[in-house]
């Protein structure tokens, strides 16, 4: 079985004179867990759409595996998704909704029933799907995606609403899956949660590219590049790295120096020479978290009013 590559080609996506998308390139490889990230409003949301033809792009394209959705064999033995885990028929019990599901793509009954299982449902297979919670609605959602065994998986925000097991489960479930080769996309405006799952990040803001790298990567562009030193000396430590011309930057409490200017080798060696006991000593690293924030800064569309602004 081929692994299928998504290519996301100078996607555009305009709603009346919104514009959502705007020349947006990227690839989700398969083998790995690539987080889609970007703050509310980034176009998350409108490009998985575009990857399963649920939306038209103004211009641009996006092919599976070389080709467009439309124009798969069996779509949901190619791709699944998890877009909007509401979805489901109201009326149908949660297995008929599968099972209509797989019985639409020629998929055997019994793979629903496995799929149920595996989702954990299996006890309310007869309750109506109306009436699911959020979290199992996502369980659902993440069945449905999974009923063709497809290459290519496109998760929209899967944590939202699972309780604590549940999102543990579905971490490892993403994780596998790639293990397995397959291509997974999910998209989160959770860092810490991308941080435990993707290797890769594809980041966008404004519908714009911010930033396509792995999660190594990612964090050590945003991170400041300084060296931090604890020491029970930092008096005596600030004048032998002014004295060098280094730059100094107030660590968290006034035994931790922020130095810039030189890598952990020479601020060690300096420290060596001086004489001055260091306790701990690494490169400045931010989470994350914060490494987001700066690549998105200028993309953020709906932010809360601060306190005082205009
Ligand atoms: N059907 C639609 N009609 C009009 N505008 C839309 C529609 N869908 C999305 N938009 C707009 O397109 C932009 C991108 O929205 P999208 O839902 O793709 O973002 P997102 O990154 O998924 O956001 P979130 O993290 O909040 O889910 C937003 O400005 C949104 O208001």
């Amino acid at each position: 079985m081929g692994a299928d590559v998504i290519e996301v080609q100078r996607l555009t996506k305009y709603y009346g004179r919104t514009l959502a998308v705007d020349d947006l390139s990227f690839r989700v490889e398969p083998g790995r867990v690539t987080g889609f990230l970007g703050p509310n409003g980034a176009g998350k949301s409108t490009t998985m759409r575009a990857v399963i033809g649920l939306d038209r792009p103004s211009s641009g394209q996006v092919l599976i595996g070389g080709r467009c959705y439309q124009d798969l064999d069996a779509p949901l033995r190619t791709v699944g998704a998890l877009l909007d885990a509401r979805s489901a028929h109201g009326r149908r019990s949660v297995r008929a909704h599968l099972l209509g599901l797989a019985r639409s793509n020629r998929i055997p009954d019994r793979r629903a029933d496995e799929m149920l299982e595996l989702v954990g449902l299996a006890a309310v297979a007869d309750q109506r799907a109306k009436g699911l919670s959020l979290g199992m609605a996502q369980r659902l959602g993440v069945a449905a995606a999974l009923l063709g065994d497809p290459q290519v998986l496109l998760l929209d925000e899967p944590v939202n609403g699972l309780d604590p097991e549940g999102v543990l489960w579905i971490r490892q479930l993403m994780k596998g899956l790639a293990q397995e080769g397959r291509a997974v996309l999910v998209s989160s405006h959770l860092m810490s949660e991308m941080a435990l799952t993707a290797s890769h990040l594809v980041v966008i803001g404004r519908g714009r590219l911010l930033a396509e790298m792995s999660v190594e990567e990612f964090v050590s562009q945003g991170s400041r590049g300084g060296v931090v030193v604890t020491t029970p000396q930092p008096e005596r430590l600030r004048e032998v790295l002014a004295a060098r011309g280094l730059e100094l930057r107030d660590g968290p409490e006034r035994s931790v120096v922020e130095v810039h200017g030189a890598d952990v080798r020479t601020v060690g060696e300096l420290a060596a020479e001086h004489q001055v006991v260091v306790y701990g000593i690494s490169p400045a690293t931010v989470s994350l978290e914060e490494a987001f924030m700066e690549f998105t800064a200028g993309a953020v569309e709906y932010r809360a009013r601060q306190q005082g602004a205009e």
